[in-house]
């Protein structure tokens, strides 16, 4: 499959790399309005570009990896030329509905989800897509397939999937960056800490999708009686570890839907 990407910023370039390094039977066009930075991305095969239109004819679908105030100005570009092309959205809040009046109802459109992980083969993305454009969609899920998960879900739980799954990455960042400094305090230096806190991270994300069940089955398995992981965990929860990051999510999920 021919993969162009308008808008070679930070997800457009995970998308991308991910793409070179585990979807290796297509090739992609990256562009964005400076190239320099992202110029290296031709070392893995991949063609950079600062219009938008290079390669655009041949390919078999363009994915829009764009702030939602930039579409408009990029669709006026690429209509004209990309004629009964499928388009694939992953601009946060930008609805198929949206979408397919920008487009004039003329062009099969998928709505996906990913995150930055996609570089690493491990996003989580979500995708969503009209009935009618199933065929079209198809390719594009086993596409993604290969950059991690890609589940399709209902279009309505599109937001949410953003918030979940998208900037579910910095959440799961800033716990990271959390234990690490506690980590420091506790005697480690900064590497050590970091390195051990990702880690744990990665091993406890590995032990609940390999066995499929509730965390707090794994967390039992942790926590002696009288040990010290419950009474941490309890003075977390005294201090609103759960109830804060719930309600981060719901405040990013506010802020997407406006
Ligand atoms: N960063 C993330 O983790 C995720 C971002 N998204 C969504 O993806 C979109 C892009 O986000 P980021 O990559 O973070 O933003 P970004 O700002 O890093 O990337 C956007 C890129 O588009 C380029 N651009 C702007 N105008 C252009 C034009 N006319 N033609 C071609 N390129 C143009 C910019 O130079 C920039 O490199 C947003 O809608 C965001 O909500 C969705 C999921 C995850
Ligand atoms: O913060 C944002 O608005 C985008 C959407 C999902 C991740 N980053």
């Amino acid at each position: 499959m021919k993969v162009h990407i308008i808008g070679g910023g930070n997800l457009g370039v995970s998308i991308a790399l991910g793409i070179a390094k585990f979807s290796k039977s297509n090739q992609v066009t990256v562009t964005r309005r400076n190239t320099a930075s992202i110029q290296y991305l031709s070392e893995y095969g991949i063609t950079v570009s600062s219009d938008n239109k290079h390669n655009i004819q041949e390919a078999d679908v363009v994915i829009l990896t764009i702030k939602p105030y930039q579409v408009d100005i990029v669709l006026a570009e690429i209509l004209p030329v990309i004629q009964g092309k499928t388009i694939a959205s992953a601009v946060s809040g930008l609805s198929l509905d949206m979408l397919q009046e920008k487009t004039n109802n003329e062009y099969p459109v998928i709505r996906i989800m990913p995150n930055i992980a996609a570089q690493f083969g491990e996003s989580a993305t979500c995708i969503s897509f009209p009935e009618k454009d199933r065929e079209k969609a198809l390719p594009i899920v086993d596409l993604f397939q290969d950059l991690g998960t890609a589940p399709v879900i209902d279009e309505k739980l599109m937001d949410a999937a953003t918030v979940l799954g998208a900037c579910g990455t910095a959440y799961a960042l800033r716990y990271i960056r959390a234990s690490m400094q506690a980590g420091i305090e506790i005697g480690f230096d900064s590497q050590t800490a970091l390195a051990i806190a990702a880690q744990t991270v990665k091993g406890a994300a590995k032990m609940l999708l390999e066995e499929k069940v509730h965390p707090e089955q794994l967390i039992d398995r942790v926590t002696t009686p009288q040990g010290c992981t419950i009474v941490g965990l309890n003075e977390m929860e005294h201090n609103g570890f759960s109830s804060s990051l719930i309600k981060g999510i719901k405040t990013s999920l506010k802020q997407i839907k406006g």
